[in-house]
């Protein structure tokens, strides 16, 4: 699986990890735990006892502080009733925009840093820069499309508004952008200048100082937006991820574990007895004790009952669980790839199934005819999806490795979809919608689209089965949300919710995510990629399809 990291935004204390995860991880979802502990051992190199220092020198990095909160304001470019707007911010940025605003606080300033600075500090933390693979700039791509239809869109508004300048800015010319700013009007009524430490990636053509700053807004404005805006095409020149070296694997190791055991330790009931780590390695076998013993020491610092152990294989693929030194009572965890998925694309995927459209119904205030275009949407959807499912199961039986009962399991949500398109016509009669003369909607359209590309051979059965799995489970996940015991969900939407919010069905979608992380054990790193990738357009197309339903596209 990939581990870019793609760079944006690094501030912080160590104390304010969260703050670093959150910004980090809602901005690109790519960041790893790897990067992370550089993002906060980065504030902490870089620590400044005084805080309330007041020069804008290249090379300063910026200081986050717990302070006022703050509001965000996109206004400049989307109104605030915009549906775009409300999905940049709460599908894309919420977590990272909260925390990062109310860290701030009045003391924010703006900070320049250069770029060479930071790439040497990764650098110098064993990071080696190299091309971003398909599935980060698939990420990059996906995170801006709300509110441009494309880079180039973007480019083409930034070289307008500065004369094509926009990748080379010097001091001075930083100031112009300042000046140009929307924010500027709102900063102008107000007295506090917040300061904010955007570290967008840049490539400079010479080494002049070359990070473009926001200085944002008061209390009204963080203006977030402006910094997207101006650092998003800079950003595109310079699509660079950079990846742990392997000299950084025992650091990786030893952060990993302190956090995990920091985690145990603030436990008012330590979930575990002990905590036993075995390390696997190829080689190193001295240092990877070195880090043991570390470890240990920690561990009694917390008063977390521990124990390492280390294992040599000659491949990582000879690993199996015998090599474990477990007892009857214990159980080897392991993380499964849609495990690991759902952590890191959690906003996304929160996004799809705690949609505002689902939150309506259970919160009882639904608007009836926002419920009677998604039934007759859905109904041309669900048709669409027939065809798709039969393809998946098609490529199951070729996979001719099914011992698993793949088949039976894809076979019966066939089967369940010939009641469900009876179960559509019903309601339609019901709610008065006439099935026969619904035209399909733009986010529909694109979505049926979607599916009928998966349907291509081209299309490898294990990444038509992550799009299956997803498909189903944000349905099933967002309806159970309506059956929750505190739900107010009207009660003639109660059988819809039934419908995909029940038990069995949970149990189903159970199923397919087991089919679907088995597959994947054994698929190569292009597969994963490219089934991550597809993940991510059905979590997309799935709020599309929830705002399109909402009325509000
Ligand atoms: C847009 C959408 N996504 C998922 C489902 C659930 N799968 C089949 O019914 C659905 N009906 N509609």
């Amino acid at each position: 699986m990939s581990n870019d990291v793609l760079l944006s935004f690094v501030g912080g204390f160590p104390d304010k990890r969260s703050v670093c995860n959150n910004v980090c991880e809602s901005f690109y979802g790519v960041a790893i735990d790897g990067c992370y502990r550089l993002l906060n051992n980065y504030g902490n190199e870089f620590e400044r006892p005084d805080t309330g220092r007041k020069t804008e020198e290249v090379d300063d990095v910026t200081v986050l502080k717990n302070g006022v909160e703050g509001n965000l304001c996109l206004a400049t470019c989307m109104k605030r009733n915009c549906v775009s707007r409300e999905i940049v911010e709460s599908v894309y940025f919420a977590e990272g925009i909260r925390n990062m605003v109310a860290a701030e606080g009045e003391e924010r300033r703006v900070r320049y840093v250069k770029f060479d600075v930071w790439r040497a500090f990764f650098v110098r933390y064993g990071m080696e820069e190299v091309e971003l693979s398909m599935s980060s700039l698939y990420q990059a791509s996906t995170r801006f499309h709300p509110c441009m239809e494309s880079f180039d869109d973007y480019l083409s508004e930034l070289n307008e508004s500065f004369n094509g300048r926009c990748y080379n800015l010097s001091g001075d010319k930083i100031k112009d952008l300042k000046r140009l700013m929307p924010g500027n009007r709102i900063m102008r009524e107000s007295s506090t200048t917040y300061a904010s430490s955007y570290l967008p990636m840049v490539a400079p053509r010479s080494n002049e100082s070359s990070i473009i700053s926001v200085k944002g807004s008061g209390r009204k404005s963080a203006d977030y937006h402006s910094f997207m805006k101006h650092s998003l095409p800079v950003y595109k020149r310079s699509l660079k991820a950079f990846r742990v070296q392997k000299r950084s694997i025992d650091l990786a190791i030893r952060a990993q574990c302190i956090s995990l055991m920091q985690a145990l330790a603030i436990r008012e009931n330590p979930p575990i007895e002990r905590l036993k780590i075995t390390a696997i390695g190829t080689t190193l076998r001295t240092k990877m004790e070195q880090t043991g013993k570390r470890l240990s020491c920690f561990a009694q610092a917390l008063n977390i009952p521990f124990s390492f152990n280390t294992i040599m294989a000659t491949h990582l693929k000879d690993i199996n669980q015998d090599m474990f030194d477990i007892t009857e009572d214990e159980t080897v965890a392991k993380i499964t790839v849609t495990e690991t998925w759902l952590r890191k694309h959690r906003h996304l995927y929160d996004g799809a199934t705690r949609h505002p459209f689902i939150c309506s119904i259970r919160d009882g205030n639904i608007d009836i005819s926002a419920f009677k275009t998604w039934l007759g949407q859905d109904y041309i959807f669900v048709r669409a999806f027939v065809p798709f499912v039969a393809s998946v199961l098609t490529k199951a039986y070729k996979g001719s490795d099914d011992g698993n009962g793949d088949v039976e399991v894809i076979l019966g949500g066939v089967a369940a979809l010939h009641d469900e398109i009876s179960w559509f016509k019903k309601e339609a009669f019901k709610w008065g919608v006439q099935l026969s003369s619904i035209v399909p909607q733009k986010a529909n359209q694109e979505y049926c689209r979607f599916l009928e590309s998966l349907i291509s051979p081209e299309v490898e059965y294990k990444v038509a089965a992550v799009a299956f799995w997803a498909i189903e489970t944000i349905y099933q996940e967002s309806f159970a949300h309506c059956l929750e015991d505190d739900s107010k969900t009207p009660p003639e939407l109660k059988e819809t919710c039934q419908r995909w919010g029940n038990e069995s069905f949970g149990q189903y979608c159970n199923s397919l995510r087991n089919i679907v992380d088995r597959q994947l054990e054994k698929a190569s790193d292009d597969v994963i990629t490219k089934a991550e990738a597809t993940l991510l357009r059905v979590l997309e197309h799935e709020v599309d399809f929830w705002n399109m339903s909402h009325g509000r596209t």
